[in-house]
């Protein structure tokens, strides 16, 4: 994982992007729904699938430490899924597979994160990211969160390599420090893929717009996936789950209900991207040394 490796050649591949519903209450539940939504969205073949941010309990910062489980892992430490006591993580092990995120409770220090896992389809746990930035925001009248009260952030920047992409890793708020996508696509991602659940505020404000900016600025892949809208459920989400292309194109994008999304990810237009506007070789790191490189 995230060790500066060559990437592997990009290659077409299909991606599945799960817009899962009926995240409530009974954490069971919502990993059995989520396991038949995998199964079927596995039924259509594509190389790649992915599932919501916060896919197994509700979205709010006082559900975080209730379903927090132990993933079973270390930063900086191999993975050993064998002795994992995560029924999330038992239950995701099976293609390659971004599952979306859940709360993960650090053995060693308690803390709580909000994580993503990765599978191969060996069912190995391949790479992980906590969510770097934390969800604190305060707009009078419209939405106030505060996943710092329960949440810690992570502190590293994730990626890994399949047989036909290296695919860069975020959470939702992530999204907005173009820092981490821009240096994840400088170590080579030709996707990145940021589980998210935006609101019903902002998502109309930004969702697709910084999806597009993300994928224009760094000429990659971009996709976030949503949970669908529940407007039973205490945090209403955008929905929308979206890809856009290297030229910040919307190659295709859900409603609100739930629903898989498919889409031929095609890296001719990658390397036309990168080709026909050079950006990504016509930097002036003489005139703003001070970004990271
Ligand atoms: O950035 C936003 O507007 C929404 C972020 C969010 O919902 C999250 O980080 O979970």
């Amino acid at each position: 994982m995230s060790k500066l490796s060559k990437p592997p050649t990009f290659k077409p591949f299909k991606l599945a992007l799960i817009q899962l519903g009926n995240i409530g209450a009974d954490k069971s539940a919502n990993l059995k729904h989520a396991h038949e939504m995998v199964m079927k969205a596995a039924s259509a073949k594509p190389d790649l699938i992915v599932l919501p941010e916060c896919f197994n309990s509700p979205y709010g910062h006082v559900h975080f430490p209730v379903y927090a489980e132990k993933v079973g892992f270390t930063p900086g430490e191999p993975y050993d899924v064998e002795r994992t006591e995560s029924e999330s993580v038992k239950m995701l092990s099976s293609t390659w597979l971004i599952g979306g995120s859940i709360p993960e409770r650090d053995p060693k220090s308690d803390n709580v994160y909000n994580t993503c896992t990765v599978y191969n389809p060996q069912g190995e746990l391949v790479a992980h990211h906590r969510k770097v930035h934390l969800f604190d925001i305060d707009i009078p009248g419209k939405i106030k969160f505060k996943e710092s009260e329960t949440l810690t952030g992570g502190s590293t920047l994730n990626f890994f390599d399949t047989e036909f992409a290296r695919i860069g890793l975020g959470i939702c708020y992530d999204i907005r420090f173009p820092e981490l996508a821009m240096i994840s696509a400088r170590q080579g991602c030709h996707v990145l893929i940021y589980p998210g659940a935006f609101n019903m505020t902002t998502g109309p404000m930004h969702w697709e717009l910084l999806q597009r900016a993300r994928a224009n600025d760094n000429q990659v892949f971009f996709s976030m996936c949503s949970p669908a809208r529940d407007l039973t459920a205490g945090y209403h989400a955008w929905g929308h789950s979206l890809v856009a292309d290297p030229l910040g194109k919307v190659l295709c994008e859900a409603k609100e209900d739930e629903e898989i999304l498919y889409t031929d990810i095609d890296p001719n237009v990658f390397h036309e991207a990168r080709t026909g506007i050079p950006v990504t070789t016509q930097r002036r790191f003489d005139v703003y040394p001070d970004v990271s490189k």
